[in-house]
């Protein structure tokens, strides 16, 4: 949000109180979040009531997301609001303007674009402020831009990230949004859910390719082990925080990993969370092949271009002999993974790791 000069009127606050009311689109609950935070900031001043109790997580998301605003004066609150609210209302008109070319890019997604163009299905993860972390909405946008993808004319497909990193996994916000059903349903939903997403990795017939632009944490770590072909820019991290989170492996990376790299080196990385930069993960097997920054798209797409060109049929046949005898193994290792994280979600360890990171205390 660009607080740029600090003139907006209580008029002008009003209005964007209204547009809000009046938005096409859910914004989403970040976004909510921030309005949320930057009207009571606007209105009330600085956060000073009770921080809610650690399981009523949408009141403590709320609390949070005020709370961070620390002594931002009023003004500055009102002009931030006005200019959020501006942003998102521009955003709607001009995405449901006509697009040249729209028949290339598959409107429809808000946190992915996604593209066909060259033989090629590029998915790419947009959402930079976020550093590309999966919302539960992101995990449906892209089981369905796979599943898609999948019976599209394109012959390879391509995940890769917006802006400085590749994704920095599991967005920490999802649990906040407890059902009615408490944290026993959220914790049941996020396992049917995850278990539905890995299964499309799993499960997806054409050569896929992960373009791996910046840091990759968690669960955009895991699923490289399902990929085809990783490259990596020489700034991308592979990161997988499971035991400082409180959690578990996911993405098939319990079984993944030790065959990619033996067992010592994927426990170094999924029980204590080691970090590798990306020569290193190309050393264990995990990454293809990592390019400079500078000539990294570059030299990826020349390449994925040519590769685009092969017979299709050939490629897809070979993905399924190289990979078919593992995919009972592969679900199997998945369904076991989420029983598992179902448990670890309802733990203290998990609970207090996300509760430390929303309310700023940890980083990783
Ligand atoms: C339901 C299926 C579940 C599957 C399970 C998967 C397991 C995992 O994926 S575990 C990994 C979870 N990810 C993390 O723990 C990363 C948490 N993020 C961080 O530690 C840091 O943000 C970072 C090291 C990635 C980047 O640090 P940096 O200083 O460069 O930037 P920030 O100011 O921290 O980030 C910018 C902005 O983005 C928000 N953000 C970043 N990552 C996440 C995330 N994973 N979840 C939610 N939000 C995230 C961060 O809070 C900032 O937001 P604000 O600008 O609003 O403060």
């Amino acid at each position: 949000v660009s607080g740029t000069a600090m003139r907006a009127s209580q008029e002008d606050f009003e209005n964007a109180m209204n547009q809000v009311k009046l938005l096409k689109k859910d914004p989403g609950n970040e976004v909510k979040l921030k309005l949320y935070a930057l009207y009571k900031q606007a209105t009330e001043g600085p956060c000073s009531i009770p921080k809610p109790g650690v399981f009523d997580l949408t009141n403590k998301a709320k609390w949070d997301a005020w709370n961070v605003l620390g002594n931002l004066p009023k003004e500055t609150a009102r002009q931030n609001y006005v200019d959020l609210v501006s942003s998102l209302t521009s955003s709607s008109k001009s995405s449901s303007q006509a697009k040249p070319g729209a028949d290339r890019e598959r409107q429809g997604y808000e946190n992915l674009v996604v593209t066909s163009e060259d033989g090629i299905t590029k998915i790419m993860l947009n959402r930079p402020i976020k550093k590309n972390a999966i919302s539960t909405q992101m995990y449906h946008e892209i089981m369905l831009a796979l599943k898609t993808a999948s019976k599209d004319d394109s012959t390879i497909t391509v995940l890769t990230g917006n802006g400085d990193y590749y994704c920095s996994g599991n967005d920490l916000t999802n649990f906040t949004d407890i059902p009615a059903g408490g944290v026993e349903e959220k914790a049941k939903n996020s396992a049917l859910m995850l278990r539905d997403f890995v299964g499309c990795f799993i499960d997806f017939p054409k050569p896929l390719i992960a373009v791996v632009n910046g840091p990759a944490v968690g669960i955009g770590v895991t699923t490289l082990g399902l990929f085809d072909v990783v490259y990596a820019s020489d700034k991308a991290t592979f990161h997988t925080p499971f035991g400082h989170l409180g959690l578990s492996p996911e993405g098939c990376s319990s079984y993944t990993f030790p065959k990619i790299m033996g067992p010592a080196k994927a426990a170094e990385m999924l029980i204590f969370g080691k970090k590798l930069t990306a020569r290193e993960a190309c050393a264990q097997g995990l990454v293809t092949e990592v390019f400079p920054d500078s000539i990294f798209q570059k030299e990826v797409w020349t390449r994925l271009k040519a590769y685009s060109k092969l017979p299709p049929n050939a490629m897809r046949v070979s993905k399924q002999v190289i990979r078919n005898t593992e995919k009972e193994k592969l679900h199997a290792v998945n369904a076991e993974e989420c029983r598992v994280l179902r448990e670890r979600w309802m733990s203290d360890e998990c609970i207090n790791a996300a509760m430390n990171f929303l309310s700023r205390r940890a980083k990783l």
